[in-house]
């Protein structure tokens, strides 16, 4: 069995850890590396996950998998390169960051797999993206495929096309909470208890999810299902256009692209 040394395991990458062990994955076969001895107890008490240094990780996993932030990735990088073993395969979730970055740092011929997943690996429906860098060959595609088709969908992409897929689908998530939490606010301002709003609203979010999922049909032939003549989503329409929010989404998604270049740029 392939073991796997998450190194970083912050929000995404307890994320990681908690969609592999409900994808089936033995904890035997996972470990972590964190900066913090508290953090290291609670992570293990509440996955059953061991903590280990990073040379550790380094000596016993096949795939070490680095989720920090763009910002710290200089100084883990410059801890692992020394006790990398030859053929280990590295996993990148950081936002930005290329995979010549990791090549520069790590010892020549070192195969790296840039990947963009999002948080909705926690309940197995991952939507990740995978690049390869120069040394990164099909044996490794094929096994990250592995790895995070255990914990929802996976497509590959040039790695040019990553800060797009960053800012659509590694951030997506966040933009649909912020969505539901509008709407659920909408439902207070009608004067609906505030339990009753989420409970409308999040069910509404899951069948909409299910049948874009499902049913093959463009969302715009889904929404004009629901788009009686002079009904009411139609006076809801008209007010999302007035106010301007698909041109608000075409510029937020273009400044998160834009963020993600920026956190590349930094290590130049
Ligand atoms: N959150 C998300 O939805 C997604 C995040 N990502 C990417 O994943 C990465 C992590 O993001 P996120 O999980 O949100 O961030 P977090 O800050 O939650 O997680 C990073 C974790 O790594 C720890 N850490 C930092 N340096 C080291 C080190 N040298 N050794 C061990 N642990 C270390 C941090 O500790 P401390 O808190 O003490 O600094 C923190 O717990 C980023 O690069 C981000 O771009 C990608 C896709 C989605
Ligand atoms: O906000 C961020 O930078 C990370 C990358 C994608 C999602 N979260």
């Amino acid at each position: 069995m392939t073991t796997i040394a998450v190194l970083g395991a912050g929000k995404i990458g307890e994320a990681l850890l908690s969609g592999l062990l409900h994808g089936g994955w033995s904890t035997a076969d996972l470990m972590f590396t964190e900066r913090y001895p508290q953090r290291c107890e609670e992570l293990t008490a509440r996955h059953g996950v061991r903590a280990v240094s990073v040379p550790d990780a380094a000596a016993t996993a096949d795939v070490l998998v680095v989720a920090v932030k763009p910002q710290d990735i200089e100084p883990l990088l410059g801890e692992l390169s020394p006790v990398l073993k030859p053929g280990a395969l590295v996993v990148s979730l950081c936002a930005g960051l290329p995979t010549k970055l990791f090549e520069r740092e790590l010892p020549e011929g070192t195969p790296v797999v840039r990947v963009m997943p999002n948080t909705p690996m926690l309940v197995g429906e991952a939507m990740s993206a995978i690049s390869a860098g120069a040394h990164a060959r099909p044996e490794h595609l094929e096994l990250v495929e592995g790895l995070l088709g255990s914990v929802g969908k996976v497509l590959r992409v040039p790695e040019s096309q990553q800060d797009a897929v960053t800012a659509l689908s590694g951030s997506g998530p966040a933009y649909f909470f912020f969505l539901v939490e509008a709407m659920i606010d909408a439902g207070i301002l009608l004067g609906l208890p505030r339990a009753v709003a989420a409970q409308l609203i999040i069910q509404s979010a899951v069948g909409a999810a299910t049948m874009l999922a499902d049913s093959g049909e463009h969302p715009v032939t889904l929404r004009e299902a629901v788009t009686s003549p002079a009904g009411t989503t139609i006076m809801a329409v008209r007010e999302l256009e007035r106010h301007g929010v698909r041109a608000a989404l075409l510029a937020a998604i273009e400044a998160a692209r834009d963020r993600s270049e920026e956190l590349g740029r930094a290590h130049d």
